[in-house]
């Protein structure tokens, strides 16, 4: 039972009786041996071809009128929508006599548009048409909320990544929204013969009965029943039969939908250190080698830098410049990109990446206003129509490969330059080229579901390099691989790159993502640029409470209290805006939410100038007491959680106050380290990476207070 209550089973039943029962008992009343008799009877053929005609002919003008109405209620905004929406359910809920003498009010002859038809000869009511429109009328909204549910339960992002490779909307509405939909189409559609099928009480209402013209199969059985029940049994079990068949086709044992590849997983983060990292960099085969192909991916290598020039530049790189403004969504960046530069945007959640990302491609409506530029061609901006996201030549790839599951990898690569005007000879013919480029011409005519993950983002990349971009942007694109299906795909993008260089947006939260690709970084927080350098000043010498998190660095904010230079122990001082008179400071105090923290520095100091304190958490040790002596960095935390980090435990430690007061706040790390703890950023979080036996002596369980304690020359002081 499914840990479901006994007592159900009694309701149930009495309800599936309640249907099946009166059928069943139906079934038992037909006189077989005069079925085809009554069945062939000219009344009953009659009927039945009749209804069997318009039947189809409303389904046919359901889906023409249906369909439509169906995309608009569910993707575009209109006032009164909703109210559209409601009165849609109208015909499901009003008894059908209702609506037959609605129809009889708008059409009739003293109706609303009855009369003016009447006026140039025609009459509808009492007509085959009228039982056609009468069908209509109530078979309608099945298939308009059939679809409105199943286009509501549909994102767009496969709409969207269309539109990035250049269709324009009848395309994307013919090859991407209609066959998604088409599940639900059919359904629709059938549901909707079906009730054009079985109605009564709008027909009788509005065409009447009149044999051959109007008096379709539910009539004649109504009829035949007072004259003829044997007939009108056999005639109502042609109309179970056809029911059930109806049944069966729209509802029958199918295979449910096989899921899109490369799905989100929740294996996204990689929990390594910049240092970790460098040993895959020093690791990477030389360009043009070919680093071998992973168990998820199949046997195939990824191909040499010679490899891409299928997908080679016919234009050279662009630059980029951009303004993102979304008041609404506390969104304000502003920076340019140098042509062929790959930058890397790092943030918490909700630091805005996806806004500015959208708001480069065209994509969303988050209602603010962008100035776009690449080279001198303006995407967007103050006094210059906006382009739609087809005629950008700005590229998307995301996390979900987003591969049209109608058709074959090969048909995939090649609906950019299709939907761009390439004949589709030329374009099948890239894009084998651009599979085999990626280690994937082996798939070119399997279907997506019928790929792995890696393999799927493997075609989605020769996909997204198949128009040629200006600009690529890329949104977490190996976030849902597994690690070596991850790193085969980075490696191909590298490859790419570096065989054609692109301008790059790449939105990640993975450390490799940025140390392998990425030549300079940008730190969104809170909506504005917070840092922005070269990938390798950021990774190592961080300037931004999030930089320093991803970087696996321990990060404080504060300002310079005191500067004394080579070793002088004369502090200048503390005083905003006073400046340090010598040229390099090399002891500071730098005053922080944890306290006064010393450390060293090269960089040029002005006293009250706002600057970081980085050291790493292998240079923290932890005490339970005070420690003696007068180290020069003892800060008093709160522990907040322990981590596994390699072969050491990672200790994590906040500012905060213990148990009784308020409690330490809590910071976003995940259970797999730096990446995992992008998530939030709070300052005043440290760590300190011990053994597990130091760990065990320690003793310590979250929420307790400790000693977190560094050295003065562990510390190094970076103007922000
Ligand atoms: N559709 C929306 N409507 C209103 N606000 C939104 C919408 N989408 C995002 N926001 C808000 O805009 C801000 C920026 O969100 P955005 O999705 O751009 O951040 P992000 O850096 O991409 O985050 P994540 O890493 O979680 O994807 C956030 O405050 C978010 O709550």
């Amino acid at each position: 039972m499914n840990g479901l209550p006994r007592w159900l089973v009694l309701p149930a039943v009495l309800g599936a009786l309640l249907v099946v029962l009166p059928v069943a008992s139906l079934l038992t009343r037909v006189d077989v041996g005069s079925l085809w008799l009554l069945l062939t009877a000219p009344g009953a053929r009659d009927a039945l071809w009749l209804s069997l005609r318009t039947s189809v002919v409303a389904t046919v003008l359901c889906v023409l009128l249906g369909v439509p109405l169906a995309l608009l209620l569910a993707r575009a905004s209109f006032p009164g929508r909703r109210l559209v929406r409601a009165l849609l359910l109208l015909p499901l809920v009003l008894p059908p006599v209702v609506g037959g003498l609605a129809l009889l009010t708008l059409l009739g002859r003293s109706g609303l548009l009855g009369g003016a038809l009447e006026v140039i000869g025609v009459r509808v009511p009492f007509t085959t048409a009228a039982v056609v429109l009468a069908q209509a009328f109530v078979a309608l909204p099945f298939l308009v909320l059939t679809l409105d549910g199943a286009l509501r339960s549909h994102d767009t992002a496969h709409e969207d990544v269309a539109a990035t490779l250049g269709a324009r909307p009848t395309r994307v509405l013919r090859r991407v929204t209609l066959p998604a939909l088409a599940p639900a189409l059919v359904s629709g559609t059938v549901l909707a013969f079906a009730r054009a099928l079985g109605e009564f009480g709008a027909t009788i209402t509005f065409a009447g009965a009149l044999q051959g013209v109007t008096q379709t199969l539910p009539l004649e059985i109504y009829l035949q029943r007072s004259s003829d029940p044997d007939a009108a049994v056999a005639l109502s079990l042609v109309l179970v039969v056809v029911a059930l068949a109806i049944i069966v086709a729209a509802y029958g044992p199918w295979p449910p939908p096989v899921p899109e590849p490369g799905a989100p997983s929740p294996a996204a983060a990689t929990g390594r250190t910049y240092a970790e990292v460098g040993t895959y960099r020093t690791s990477r085969p030389a360009r043009g080698a070919d680093a071998g192909g992973t168990a998820s991916d199949g046997p195939t290598g990824v191909a040499g830098d010679a490899g891409v020039a299928a997908g080679g530049r016919s234009r050279p790189p662009a630059s980029l410049r951009v303004h993102v403004r979304v008041p609404e969504r506390g969104v304000d960046v502003a920076f340019e990109v140098s042509p062929g530069e790959v930058v890397a945007i790092l943030g918490p959640n909700g630091a805005g990446k996806s806004t500015l990302l959208q708001a480069v491609a065209g994509l969303g409506s988050h209602g603010g206003d962008a100035t776009v530029a690449v080279g001198d061609r303006m995407l967007t901006g103050p006094g210059v129509p906006t382009l739609p996201p087809r005629d950008r030549r700005v590229g998307w790839l995301g996390q979900r490969a987003l591969l049209l599951r109608h058709l074959s990898v090969a048909d995939n690569v090649a609906f950019g330059p299709v939907s761009r005007g390439m004949r589709r000879a030329a374009a099948r013919s890239l894009a084998r080229s651009l599979l085999a480029d990626v280690g994937a011409a082996h798939l070119a005519v399997r279907r997506p579901h019928e790929l792995s993950g890696g393999q799927a983002q493997r075609v989605a990349i020769a996909r997204a390099l198949a128009t040629d971009p200006d600009v690529l942007l890329v949104d977490e694109p190996f976030a849902a691989l597994d690690v070596g299906a991850a790193q085969h795909a980075r490696l191909l993008l590298q490859s790419a790159h570096r065989a054609a260089p692109r301008t790059t947006l790449l939105v990640t939260h993975d450390l490799l993502d940025v140390a392998q690709l990425a030549d300079r970084v940008i730190v969104l927080e809170h909506g504005r640029v917070a840092e922005d350098g070269p990938a390798a000043e950021v990774l190592t010498r961080p300037r931004s409470s999030f930089g320093g998190r991803f970087a696996g660095v321990n990060l404080l904010v504060g300002r310079v209290a005191e500067a004394a230079g080579n070793g002088s122990t004369d502090a200048l001082g503390a005083g905003p805006g006073r400046t340090a008179d010598i040229a390099e400071a090399s002891n500071v105090v730098l005053t922080t939410a944890l306290g006064d923290v010393h450390g060293t520095s090269d960089d040029l100091l002005d006293l009250g100038a706002e600057a970081v304190a980085l050291f790493e958490p292998r240079a923290v040790s932890v005490h339970r007491e005070p420690p003696g002596g007068s180290p020069r960095n003892a800060f008093s935390v709160v522990l907040t959680g322990i981590e596994p980090h390699g072969p050491l435990l990672r200790v994590w430690a906040t500012a905060g106050r213990a148990p009784g007061g308020h409690s330490a706040e809590v910071s976003g790390t995940g259970a797999s380290g730096v990446a995992g703890a992008v998530g939030a950023a709070v300052p005043e979080h440290i760590a300190a990476d011990l053994t597990p036996a130091a760990v065990a002596e320690l003793g310590a369980a979250p929420g307790e207070r400790l000693w977190f304690v560094v050295k003065a020359a562990e510390v190094t002081v970076l103007l922000r």
